[in-house]
């Protein structure tokens, strides 16, 4: 049977007979028994099949073609399940149809690829794909070729391929250059590198715009490309927070596939204008000090973060800071409302009506004409004051493998909102009971020294008096010290606020880390502390402390869908079970 997009016959798959349908939406094929009765259908969306080649093909590990003439191969997405609760990794299903002849094979491509190009329209032709070769563990160049490049081959995507020899190279590449003729992006490392890609689309964009990125009451243009992230990093948190997984081959098929997944971003502002943009973490504090602490420690690799996320721990820091907030309407959503942001999630789908009121979707918004002064930043401020571990605002939850529910687990990825989470300072056994509970599932935010608000935009300032300090006095345990250590600590610079201070200091032939070989002592030997720590931002230092920040509900959009529910999905391993399966 055939007409324009359906076409059904018989075909055989190893020595087994089927029945095969095509009918636009849905590739289906029903084994049958001797008797012809149906047994067990596997079913493939149109939308998840990858690519289809003539004769018997493989892709992975590496390309092979026997150009049997009555044989044709299709590719789509299988799901299988990580172990985890959440997130499922995707591989490329395979299967070789053999059919009574030449012309019916050649049907059975025709047909599978015009259904292709009418149901799936939303893929990707043309990609600029950048490289960071020194990202993560080093692989990213081994990544791309080996795993994702057969695969874009393979669904028909051209690539214009760069690999990077500096960084910044391709935020600058996106500013200047001309991107017409690319409908995506994709960036093989880690979040630094995801950064700079954020930062050049969203700032052609405005460039195209005429809009000022300066301006903290501008309503940004989202930007028309999508961007797809390889994951090649240390930390990997935008890709583990929209995918729910790490991993290269489920990312490319993301991409593939056309999928598309909207993401709040956070502007950063100091007096003088933009510093940043953020999407995983703006943090002040421990943070910030984990993030100072691991650039000089970049030889270890991702290491790195659990050896300064150590020391600074024991540096047992806590800084003074005034944080005002905007609240986020409680009506909506609540951080602590346990729920999770999945796949499909509703309070998402309602933001896009309430971001982009005058039209269908976000994306028909690239030429309209909407109020280009935004009323995010109305309302009522609340303030607080006080001595803080940290201050930290994500736009998602910012799972991650070290911590897979994340900094906020009830964060939605595209509702226009932050969550502001601010840890009072606490004794030692508290800040760590924090911190561990984000490797956990209990709940971080149900401890009597934290909070967590829903919110537009926040400012942060220094108490009066404290942009002058640098050191301040912490008390208590810096009795080993005499006067001349002392007077040698007043003398020393904020330049180097994240060095210990008795670590420091021309001339100095040995410190007490060294003369001790304990980094602990060195943390309790100091009467004095630095009184102003650094913001993190997405892994970037800023350069200022006192900062605005506003959200940008669905700024830009991923080649994602967010985190597929591994428990609501059918995966591969029921095939086994005999039903109707979505592969
Ligand atoms: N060729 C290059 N040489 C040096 N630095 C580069 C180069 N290309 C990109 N960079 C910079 O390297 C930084 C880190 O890269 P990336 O994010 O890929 O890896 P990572 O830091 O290991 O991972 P993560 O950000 O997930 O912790 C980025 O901020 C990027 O600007
Ligand atoms: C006792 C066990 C303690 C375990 C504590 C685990 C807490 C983990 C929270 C992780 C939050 C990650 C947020 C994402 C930050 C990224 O934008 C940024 C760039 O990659 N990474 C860092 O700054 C790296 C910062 C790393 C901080 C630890
Ligand atoms: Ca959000």
């Amino acid at each position: 049977m055939e007409t324009d997009l359906q076409l059904e016959s018989t075909v055989w798959v190893g020595s087994k007979i089927y029945r095969a349908v095509l009918t636009g939406w849905q590739f289906n094929w029903t084994e049958l028994d001797k008797k012809n009765r149906d047994k067990k259908t596997i079913s493939v969306p149109v939308a998840e099949v990858v690519g289809v080649e003539e004769g018997r093909v493989e892709i992975l590990p590496q390309k092979l073609i026997d150009d049997t003439d009555k044989v044709f191969t299709v590719f789509y997405v299988k799901r299988s399940s990580t172990g985890s609760s959440y997130g499922l990794l995707w591989t490329l299903g395979r299967t070789q149809f053999s059919v009574p002849s030449r012309v019916l094979r050649d049907q059975w491509t025709k047909h599978l690829r015009a259904a292709l190009k009418t149901h799936s329209p939303v893929r990707p032709n043309r990609l600029l794909v950048f490289i960071n070769p020194y990202g993560g563990k080093k692989k990213g160049r081994k990544i791309y070729h080996s795993l994702v490049a057969p695969l874009f081959e393979l669904a028909g995507i051209s690539c214009h391929v760069i690999v990077t020899e500096r960084a910044n190279q391709a935020r600058d590449h996106l500013l200047k250059k001309d991107l017409t003729g690319f409908d995506g992006v994709v960036c093989v490392g880690g979040d630094g590198m995801f950064s700079e890609i954020l930062h050049g689309l969203i700032g052609q964009t405005q460039q195209e715009a005429g809009l000022c990125e300066n301006d903290l009451t501008v309503t940004l243009q989202p930007c028309p490309r999508h961007i797809g992230i390889i994951p090649a990093g240390s930390t990997d948190c935008v890709c583990y927070a929209t995918v729910g997984v790490i991993d290269p081959v489920t990312s490319a098929l993301h991409i593939i596939i056309g999928d598309s997944q909207p993401l709040d971003v956070c502007s950063v502002h100091q007096a003088s204008g933009l510093v940043r943009y953020s999407v995983s973490l703006l943090g002040y504090g421990f943070y910030g000090d984990v993030l100072a602490e691991s650039e000089k420690h970049r030889w270890m690799g991702p290491l790195r973060y659990d050896y300064s996320g150590t020391m600074m721990y024991l540096s047992n820091r806590s800084y003074a800071g005034i944080v005002q907030y905007l609240p986020a309407d409680p009506l909506l959503s609540s951080p602590r409302d346990r729920t999770r942001c999945l796949s499909g999630c509703s309070v998402c789908s309602r933001s896009t009506e309430r971001l982009f009121p005058h039209s269908s979707d976000a994306g028909s918004l690239y030429s309209s004409h909407y109020n280009q002064f935004s009323s995010d930043l109305e309302g009522e401020w609340v303030t607080v004051e006080g001595r803080f571990r940290c201050v930290s605002l994500t736009c998602m939850s910012s799972s991650c493998p070290k911590s897979p529910l994340g900094l906020s687990p009830s964060a939605h990825l595209a509702d226009g909102t932050g969550d502001l989470i601010l840890v009072w300072d606490t004794h030692p056994l508290g800040f760590l009971k924090f911190l561990y509970r984000h490797t956990s599932t209990e709940d971080q935010f149900d401890l009597p020294f934290v909070e967590v608000h829903r919110v537009k935009a926040v400012r942060f300032s220094l108490p009066p008096g404290k942009e002058e300090e640098e050191y301040e006095e912490i008390g208590g345990l810096s009795g080993g010290m005499d006067e001349e250590e002392r007077g040698y600590i007043e003398t020393v610079s904020r330049s180097g606020s994240q060095q210990h201070l008795a670590d420091r200091g021309p001339g100095r032939e040995m410190t007490n880390l060294q003369k001790t070989g304990n980094p602990f002592l060195c943390g309790l030997c100091c009467s004095k502390a630095p009184a102003v720590s650094v913001w993190n931002c997405d892994g970037e230092i800023l350069p200022s402390i006192e900062i605005l920040s506003r959200v940008h509900g669905q700024l830009v959009r991923l080649y994602a869908r967010g985190i597929e529910d591994g428990a609501a999905v059918h995966c591969s391993e029921d095939i086994e079970r005999g039903c109707t399966l979505q592969i």
